[in-house]
């Protein structure tokens, strides 16, 4: 919670639609003590906010705190990372050239089940919270692992450093090693509930931090325990996580694992199973969706359930080039995934990054499809947009987060370019720009252009969430 009522003056970009950012220059932005945005003005400079914008808020103007974003700063929305592994944080960019399958046996199960150790629990959640707030993500959709105690931490951890969240106990009750599976349909369903109780005793309106259903993946969980899931979502109305159609052997192996003849769907389809399940929701979001068919992304389109693009993770370890303006054309909400440590970055503006590339490739033919039409390219202005608006939606917080309006909350960053001055030299210490250098005469969205495909956290100054201050560059 703020303490203070704020004012945020300068300039500030956020997405008005998928394809336009908006630039509010000279701008100010009030936000109170519960961190909700109520007031927002243009051409407003600090003297015109003092002398009208907080007198009419019934605002002491000698209590307000006043945050400026400097020549060369702006506010932007803070990110939201639509699918992360929280335990799996401390393997980010170990993953040689393995593809799924045998990565999670090799690296993944292992690391995942030594987190029920509580001190390595806090070790790892501790970091990647820090980690992913400095790099400006406001709000994390988190797999934690099975174990219940742990996931309890993360979302203790997340209250504590004020990261907003969605946490999920993870669910697999079959073909798991040994050392890391649930021991039963019903003992999954129980552990789900004990963390879910958790969620509610420790934030009990869910201002930050929300329960998630967290069925792995298909190949991980049992029929009835995909079954006793979906009617927990039903019973509960909580959002649902899982991954589908990222690889194709595990595409191969939901086939044959899950006929129709045992499910009751109408075919074999990796969505029909989730739907025959109840799992396939306007609150389920879908990582990855590389592989989809017209038939199965039709399917998802019409129960309104979402997709999380990983393009990070789906290039380290291979698993292909989701079509991202497809689905989008299908009227299927969108946002991005680290996917850490399928994704080797802890960046949304990363995975923004590879979103617009992998974008490019798909044009180029990539997925074994025909070269695509130049409008499957990503523009900066859409990644932006899947980053925080389409992410927003994608979480079931649209209209709270992910722009600067009235009435949403104010989770932002205040990102820092590197200005050069007179001699050539970025005014500032030494990282001020990080790796974004910007001589001055750049329109905004070359400099916006910029800070995506060459910043990181270096821009990242300040970061709030819900108008506390959660991070700060030192
Ligand atoms: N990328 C990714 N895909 C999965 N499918 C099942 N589990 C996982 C996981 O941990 N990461
Ligand atoms: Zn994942």
């Amino acid at each position: 919670m703020g303490l203070k009522n704020k004012l945020f003056l300068g300039t500030f970009v956020h997405s008005k639609a998928l394809d336009e950012l908006e630039y509010l220059h000279n701008a100010a932005v009030c936000v109170d003590m519960s961190g909700t945005i109520v007031a927002v003005e243009v051409e407003c400079d600090e003297l015109r906010a003092r002398e009208t914008v907080l007198p009419r808020l019934g605002w002491e103007v000698a209590e307000v705190e006043v945050v400026e974003a400097k020549e060369g700063q702006f506010f932007f929305p803070g990110f939201i990372d639509t699918h992360l592994h929280a335990s799996q944080y401390p393997n980010i960019g170990i993953f040689g050239k393995s593809t799924l399958l045998d990565w999670l046996n090799t690296y993944t199960f292992p690391l995942e089940a030594s987190l029920s150790d509580p001190v390595k629990a806090r070790q790892v959640y501790t970091r990647v919270i820090r980690k992913t707030l400095s790099h400006g993500t406001t709000c994390a959709a988190y797999y934690a692992t099975i174990d219940v105690p742990s996931t309890n931490l993360l979302t203790d951890l997340c209250l504590s450093h004020g990261q907003r969240a969605l946490v999920g106990r993870v669910c697999m009750d079959q073909l798991s090693p040994d050392y890391y599976r649930d021991a039963s349909a019903d003992a999954s369903l129980a552990a789900t509930r004990a963390s879910i109780a958790h969620i509610l005793r420790a934030d009990p309106t869910m201002s930050l931090v929300k329960p998630i259903i967290t069925p792995r993946f298909a190949p991980a969980c049992s029929l009835p325990l995909m079954r006793q899931l979906g009617a927990l979502a039903r019973e509960t109305s909580l959002p649902i996580q899982t991954h589908i159609s990222e690889n194709k052997s595990e595409i191969a192996l939901v086939k044959d694992l899950f006929p129709p003849s045992a499910t009751g769907a109408a075919d074999d389809s990796y969505a029909s199973v989730y739907d025959a399940a109840g799992l396939l929701t306007d609150k389920t979001v879908l990582a990855h969706a590389v592989h989809l068919t017209e038939a199965e992304a039709d399917l998802v389109s019409a129960r309104r359930a979402k997709v999380s693009h990983c393009p990070c993770s789906n290039s380290a370890i291979t698993s292909g080039a989701a079509r991202v303006r497809w689905l989008l054309d299908k009227g299927i909400t969108c946002g991005l995934g680290t996917d850490m440590s399928g994704g080797y970055s802890p960046s949304v503006l990363e995975t923004a990054r590879q979103a617009a590339l992998v974008s490019r490739h798909v044009v180029m033919g990539a997925n074994g499809l025909a070269p695509g039409e130049e409008r499957e390219k990503l523009s900066v202005e859409e990644v932006l947009f899947l980053a925080t608006r389409g992410g927003a939606e994608v979480v079931g917080l649209e209209g709270r987060v992910g722009g600067f309006e009235v009435g949403m909350e104010w989770d932002a960053q205040l990102v820092g370019l590197g200005m050069i001055g007179e001699g050539g030299e970025v005014e500032g210490e030494e990282d001020e720009g990080g790796d974004v250098d910007v001589f001055g005469w750049e329109s905004w969205p070359d400099r916006v252009a910029k800070w995506l495909y060459n910043g990181d956290d270096r821009n990242t100054k300040k970061v709030w969430v819900k108008g506390r201050l959660v991070h700060q560059r030192k």
